[in-house]
């Protein structure tokens, strides 16, 4: 029976178009059910003693103004004789009426306490559930989603909206208890005039429906003010990111207009939302006083002037009736404030709907070690659909052998290199790593035998045995400082002030581009990979530091699998294999020496660096 009941509900409420419509955020509620239901109990519990406390109330006033009327029954009789002392004198009866009325709020009081606590506790837990849903979304989506999203966007989703949507959830339980507070006192005026409390209920829905059509625009206009909060955040990181050129271009002033023009937007469209918004209260409230002061005058007029209602009972309805007038004021207000989230939730389920979205498919084999080589054939590749980076690519990549890749700048290379341990896949045609599709392959026991030294290797904020060890957390402390000496890192590592525990700085800003490099070679070297990709920095370093990376980039390459992306020739003379990239496709491949005699594009490369001519 039970369960029969609770698979209704759970059918009701998933046909429901608000379940539907959110049912990327409802779903977390799961995770920490319990707690919202201790919050809901214990709300519950603070309502209902708060409705027992205005039932006293009545009994504690009419003791006092009338101490030979007839006391006020419940009806129970044990529960008028014994609790009451409905047979007992007036004072007897005022002292137990005052300590229920003591003892009712000081468990009102208690709930509200544990309802409060429950409430927040929920919140936190709804914020917690939504990041870390977020992150596995993040992590699951295919690296061509990064390419086509600001990342000031995602961070504004992750930090800002979250923090709005948290804020709503408690605006939707304070909601809830003040609904349920708000039926208790309903029901304690209609125990004590059904006529006045008909009229009340009746005014103050019509109120409700009034203010509908405000409570509309603040929606509307809270889609704008998401928008603009994720711009200025982009246009923020960016500028923080990109201070460096900002200073060497001197387009301060520029950056300057840009980022007050976002900050600019994100006041106006807040403007907006916060002028209908804050509305909402003082119409409830101009609206609840005008019905309140109308209600006594009807009251004295009609009712108590001919004996319906007693002085008593009307004192304790309005009471009542003003305590009551705040929740309404309350209940407009918060459904006002929860309109304003709209578009926070909008810009959250965005980012967690999947329908729209690219996610990375891994395979399943696990990939032990490269038997001969790595085959592309017939490879097409682009970032969209409408430009294709790389076209008809057919590659041998032997085991054990040095593959160089040559080419003009944005010829493809670091893309080309981007599919072997499967950043992106191939738009047409395969890659095989021993003649299986590289798809088949559990990703994770592929990339362990990869590394990628690139040009733009991050470097975490931490100290440098972890930024060594990152991705090789087994790895001793004596195998990190055998790896930084081979990288040739060692000696400016014991240089700096606190030597291998020194703190390397947001993105590594501590470290020079020679010296992050030869930490990303000892990260290599730690790791100890089948296969290696080496995207050669573009920028020049001094000679010291060239020799020096080449030197450490040579012991790295040892008796592996290397994939060198090579802009000055010197580093790739004794390769197996070059191949040279024009415009995304292969215009040339063989030994170096043979593709010179040929005296192709090999060969005019070669003129141009070393006579250039
Ligand atoms: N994430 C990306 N999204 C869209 N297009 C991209 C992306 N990365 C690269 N491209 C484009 O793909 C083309 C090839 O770029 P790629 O970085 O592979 O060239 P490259 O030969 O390695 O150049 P370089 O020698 O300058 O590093 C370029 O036209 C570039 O604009």
């Amino acid at each position: 029976m039970h369960f029969q009941f609770t698979q209704q509900l759970r059918s009701l409420l998933k046909a429901s178009s608000f379940w539907q419509d959110n049912y990327l955020l409802l779903r977390e509620f799961k995770h920490f059910r319990k707690i919202v239901i201790l919050a809901l109990i214990f709300s519950i519990l603070a309502a209902t003693f708060e409705g027992v406390s205005i039932g006293f109330l009545l009994s504690f006033l009419q003791s006092l103004t009338s101490p030979n009327a007839q006391p006020v029954q419940t009806g129970i009789e044990w529960f008028d004789n014994l609790v009451l002392g409905a047979n007992t004198s007036a004072i007897n009866r005022l002292y137990r009426v005052s300590s229920l009325i003591l003892l009712s709020t000081w468990l009102r009081v208690a709930f509200n306490y544990f309802g409060q606590v429950y409430t927040e506790l929920s919140q936190l837990h709804f914020g917690d559930r939504l990041r870390k849903q977020i992150f596995e979304q993040l992590q699951s989506l295919s690296l061509s989603y990064f390419a086509k999203t600001r990342s000031g966007e995602l961070i504004n989703t992750i930090t800002t909206e979250i923090e709005r949507i948290r804020q709503g959830f408690s605006g939707a339980a304070f909601l809830i208890t003040r609904g349920i507070t708000t039926l208790v006192y309903l029901i304690s005026m209609f125990l004590i005039s059904w006529q006045l409390t008909v009229i009340s209920a009746l005014l103050f829905t019509l109120l409700g429906v009034g203010l509908s059509n405000l409570n509309a625009r603040v929606r509307e206009s809270s889609f704008g003010m998401t928008t603009a909060n994720a711009n200025f955040t982009s246009t923020a990181i960016e500028f923080i990111n990109g201070i460096r050129t900002v200073h060497s271009c001197g387009t301060q002033e520029f950056e300057r207009q840009r980022y007050y023009k976002a900050s600019d937007k994100v006041v106006s469209t807040t403007t907006k939302v916060v002028f209908t918004w804050t509305l909402v209260k003082p119409i409830a409230e101009g609206v609840a006083t005008t019905v309140l002061v109308g209600m006594i005058i009807l009251a004295f007029t009609s009712l108590v002037s001919n004996g319906t209602l007693q002085v008593a009972s009307l004192l304790t309805f309005f009471f009542v009736l003003f305590r009551f007038i705040p929740f309404v004021q309350d209940i407009n207000g918060t459904r006002a404030f929860l309109n304003t989230l709209h578009g926070s939730a909008d810009n959250i389920k965005n980012l967690l709907k999947s329908d729209d979205k690219n996610y990375f498919q891994n395979g399943t084999l696990q990939f032990k070690a490269l038997e001969r080589a790595i085959n592309l054939v017939s490879v097409d590749f682009g970032y969209d659909d409408k430009n294709l980076v790389l076209h008809n690519i057919t590659l041998t990549i032997e085991k054990g052998k040095m593959t160089a890749l040559v080419g003009a700048s944005g010829a493809g290379k670091t893309t080309l290199a981007d599919l072997i341990p499967r950043f992106y896949n191939a738009t047409e045609g395969n890659v095989y790593i021993d003649e299986l599709d590289i798809r088949l392959f559990e990703i994770n026991s592929l990339r362990r035998q990869i590394a990628v030294v690139s040009q733009d290797t991050f470097i975490f904020n931490t100290d440098v045995w972890q930024n060594i060890a990152y991705g090789t957390p087994q790895a001793t402390n004596e195998q990190i400082q055998e790896a930084a000496k081979l990288a040739n890192a060692l000696e400016f590592i014991l240089e700096m002030p606190e030597g291998f525990n020194t703190q390397l700085g947001d993105r590594g800003v501590r470290l020079s581009g020679g010296q992050r490099q030869r930490i990303a070679i000892a990260r290599a070297l730690l790791r100890n990979p089948e296969i290696l990709i080496l995207d050669e920095a573009t920028s020049a370093l001094d000679s010291v530091s060239e020799r020096l990376i080449q030197d450490s980039l040579e012991k790295l390459s040892v008796g592996r699998t290397v994939i060198a992306i090579a802009h000055r020739l010197s580093t790739i003379a004794k390769a197996d294999k070059v191949v040279v990239l024009e415009a995304g496709r292969i215009v040339e491949q063989g030994k170096y020496q043979e593709l010179l005699g040929r005296k192709g594009k090999l060969w005019e490369y070669h003129q141009m660096q070393y006579y250039n001519s």
